[in-house]
């Protein structure tokens, strides 16, 4: 297997222009094939996820044109129903396309099969299939009752003006439902059932179906209204902001490593959730700066980043960056209600907690929480595995901040969103 050995980072510093989001950039190529009209989207994020994405559309008949080399592109709206009735699409294991994109095809209608990679088939989809066939859709599931693969065929389009999903495990099936049911032109009401996780997540799409001209009338995170004969309209341009969950590992290598490091294209104004890392990462004693368009961390004046005990339900992905920022921290990290990280690209409560221990820390692994205890000092020399799990790969180089070299096996596993992550880091050492 090919690997990476990272030498010790003595500082960091400077600055990080990041790339696209990758769930503002998959929103809104769904979105735009899906609106009247045609949309610029700028600035797409180029990763393995949102290729995907891009792949499957053209596979529905959606025409899209890249303009020259740049991230730049041309999206021409099908209008409602994509020109493509029967298809067969590999969605590898982007949940950002798997979930939203069987949503809309299931109450579309046609003939489609969605299949991903073996890890894909073990993140469970049940609950979104079971707010689906209510409404008429129908869904076989080709291997594990519950899991991906899927069939979908034309069903009956049957008049609900109320559908229930299940909040618990994935914000992406309420993101999924609510991007799709404006295709039936009907009221409905999306009821929330569970306690619904990573909300920010369901602020990006609504905001983002605001902008193709969908308004979604909520009564706190419960209910969600969608009033009648609404129509997707490109907005013409769509800019997409930079990677709030990439950031997380530029900042807290500033927090680490002396700084300051800016990441550019993430700010007070970005609607990603994630921007919120930066909040925790203060908790620990990081100085940050906020710009509009921008966020700066530099080490706390002591030197020492303190342990946090945290909720960090809001922050999914960039609460593992916290995890390894805890091995720099002074006491034990607590990072509670992530018990949705068993389900993501790995089961990510296990592997951080495996791979931690690898540099010498003390982990409690917990159904949904991860305490951290970090070693005197961190063990050189540590073979961390990756898992196919980007982010195992990205916070994990961190390591090298504690003045030990480090072996991250798998490195190209970033290409999942953020294929030129090594590169970046690199321009950052000083
Ligand atoms: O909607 C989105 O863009 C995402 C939602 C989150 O998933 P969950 O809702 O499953 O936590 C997050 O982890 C994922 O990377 C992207
Ligand atoms: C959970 C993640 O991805 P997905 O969009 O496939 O759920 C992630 O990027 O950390």
């Amino acid at each position: 297997m090919e690997s990476l050995d990272l030498a010790p980072i003595a500082a960091v510093a400077g600055s990080v222009q990041l790339p696209g989001s990758k769930s503002i950039s998959n929103r809104t190529l769904l979105l735009a094939a899906l609106a009247q009209g045609q949309t610029e989207v700028r600035g797409l994020l180029d990763s393995d996820d949102v290729q995907h994405m891009l792949t499957a559309l053209r596979a529905l008949g959606v025409h899209w044109a890249q303009q020259g080399k740049s991230r730049d592109f041309v999206v021409d709206g099908a209008g409602g129903a994509f020109p493509v009735k029967q298809a067969a699409l590999f969605l590898g294991n982007a949940g950002t396309a798997f979930r939203p994109l069987t949503a809309a095809l299931a109450l579309m209608g046609g003939e489609y099969q969605l299949s991903g990679v073996p890890r894909m088939h073990e993140r469970p989809i049940g609950d979104l299939v079971d707010a689906l066939l209510p409404l008429g859709a129908q869904v076989t599931y080709l291997g594990t009752p519950g899991y991906p693969p899927l069939q979908l065929r034309s069903g009956v389009n049957v008049e609900q003006d109320k559908v229930s999903v299940r909040g618990n495990v994935s914000s992406q099936f309420l993101t999924a439902l609510l991007m799709a049911l404006p295709l039936t032109g009907r009221a409905i009401t999306v009821e929330v059932e569970g306690e619904l996780i990573s909300k920010p997540y369901i602020e990006i799409t609504l905001n983002l179906m605001q902008k193709f001209g969908v308004t979604v009338e909520r009564d706190g995170w419960q209910a969600f209204h969608l009033p009648a004969g609404q129509q997707y309209r490109s907005p013409g341009v769509i800019h997409v902001e930079g990677d709030a969950s990439s950031a997380s590992y530029f900042l807290a290598a500033g927090a680490i490593g002396k700084g300051p490091v800016r990441v550019e294209g993430v700010g007070r104004d970005s609607i990603q959730g994630d921007k919120r890392f930066a909040e925790a990462l203060k908790q620990m004693g990081a100085r940050i700066v906020w710009g509009d368009n921008w966020i700066e961390a530099s080490a706390p004046v002591s030197g020492r980043l303190q342990a946090i005990d945290a909720d960090l339900n809001h922050i999914p992905d960039a609460a593992m960056t916290i995890a390894v920022a805890a091995l720099f921290a002074d006491g034990t990290t607590t990072i509670r209600n992530v018990a949705s990280w068993r389900v993501k690209e790995t089961d990510r409560l296990t592997a951080m907690a495996t791979e931690l221990r690898k540099v010498g820390a003390t982990v409690e692994e917990g159904a949904d929480y991860i305490r951290v205890t970090p070693p005197a000092s961190l063990t050189p020399n540590a073979v961390i595995d990756t898992y196919d799990d980007h982010r195992m790969a990205m916070c994990f180089s961190l390591v090298a901040l504690g003045g030990v070299p480090v072996r991250i096996n798998d490195p190209k596993c970033t290409a999942k969103t953020f294929p030129t992550y090594f590169e970046v880091l690199d321009s950052i050492r000083r």
